[in-house]
């Protein structure tokens, strides 16, 4: 278990302290107050006791909220600080932009012919304009440069390969966790809403559009504040289905005390000892990098982009990250942690 100073007695809560670390620590003398207590070594001082967070290697103290990115939960093991751990010594390692390697990483079989999907896309979507006002979710577009998509997926095998993450698009119900049996949309505490059948079209195109590797037009990049992030490469247009939060499927009651910060909550039933959760930190895909809002501030509620939204397919239940606007070529994508509960702290959110 990860110390916080003796003094600290609230616990903190989320992240993944390594990720490439980017601050200069350049001082190991370790920091202490004028009455010899432990100070922060970033910002000096010794207040804040709960956000102090002691290093198992070195015994320096940190505040949990001066880290970059910011710690937000006790590790559940020992807790190595930036000077200490590996992710400080080197830096992130690209992941090579060679598309064999990049084929191999997201398992793409069969290349998906974009041609060919806007040929398709033309004939099911006969329907929009009179649709139009029915609000019904659109399929991401593909960036339609090669070399710009081979540009975007290594951006993110980037992300994962430094998160120790593998690549999957579908929910994963691996031995030992929940079996699939126990995601049952209509457990859902009053109920869970069914997606239409031409959204369905839209997600099932989108999951098409994956296998063969046209990814969404989204660049992952390293922001020193928040760790990994997700921007736009290209006009994303409101109501586009941007990604499916993917993971492990588990039992919500078995990660109580998860380190985990990028658990997102998938069916919440009648008994708590059925709710699900997904859980990315081992396998998942590019929507557990989108940063969150601070939903404390006016400022923070502005940057919402996205909003996560459950829906019940085929009987399952799925999160899906869907534009609540048109997202511009550059601009981050966020949405608000705190959709359904509010125990997710986000007042330190820049
Ligand atoms: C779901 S993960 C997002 C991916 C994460 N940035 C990474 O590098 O793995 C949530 C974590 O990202 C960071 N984060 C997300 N949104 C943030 C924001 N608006 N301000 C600061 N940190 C943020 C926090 O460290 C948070 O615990």
């Amino acid at each position: 278990m990860a110390r916080r100073s003796s003094r600290s007695s609230k616990r903190v809560l989320a992240a993944d302290p390594g990720i490439g670390f980017s601050l200069q620590l350049t001082c190991k003398e370790k920091t202490q107050t004028d009455n010899g207590d432990i100070a922060c070594q970033l910002c000096k001082l010794g207040d804040r006791e709960n956000q102090l967070l002691l290093c198992d290697g070195c015994d320096r103290g940190f505040h949990s909220t001066c880290l970059r990115p910011i710690v937000f939960r006790i590790p559940s093991g020992s807790w190595l600080c930036p000077l200490c751990s590996s992710s400080h010594r080197g830096s992130i390692t690209d992941f090579p932009l060679v598309q064999t390697k990049i084929i191999d990483f997201f398992r793409i079989q069969r290349p998906f012919d974009l041609a060919e999907g806007a040929r398709k896309r033309r004939k099911t979507n006969s329907g929009i304009f009179l649709k139009k006002k029915s609000r019904r979710l659109l399929a991401f577009t593909p960036s339609k440069d090669p070399s710009q998509r081979l540009k975007q997926m290594a951006s993110l095998a980037t992300a994962m390969t430094n998160s120790g993450v593998e690549y999957s698009d579908v929910l994963t119900y691996m031995p030992g966790l929940a079996p699939r049996s126990a995601n049952d949309a209509s457990l859902e505490k009053g109920g869970m809403q069914v997606m239409s059948k031409e959204d369905k079209a839209s997600y099932d195109q989108c999951k098409e559009m994956s296998r063969g590797g046209a990814c969404p037009p989204l660049m992952v990049t390293f922001d020193s504040h928040e760790g990994f992030v997700v921007e736009a490469d290209g006009l994303i247009k409101d109501l586009t289905i941007v990604a499916e939060y993917t993971g492990d499927v588990d039992y919500m009651s078995k990660r109580e005390n998860d380190d985990g910060d990028s658990i997102m909550g998938l069916l919440f039933t009648e008994s708590s000892s059925n709710d699900l959760v997904i859980c990315p930190d081992k396998r998942g895909n590019i929507a557990r990098f989108v940063s969150g809002i601070n939903n404390h501030t006016r400022e923070g509620r502005k940057k919402q982009n996205l909003k996560s939204v459950r829906f019940n397919i085929n009987g399952k239940a799925h999160a899906l990250l869907i534009a609540i606007r048109d997202i511009h070529k550059g601009e981050r994508l966020y949405y608000d942690y705190n959709g359904y509960q509010h125990d997710y702290p986000t007042e330190h959110f820049v």
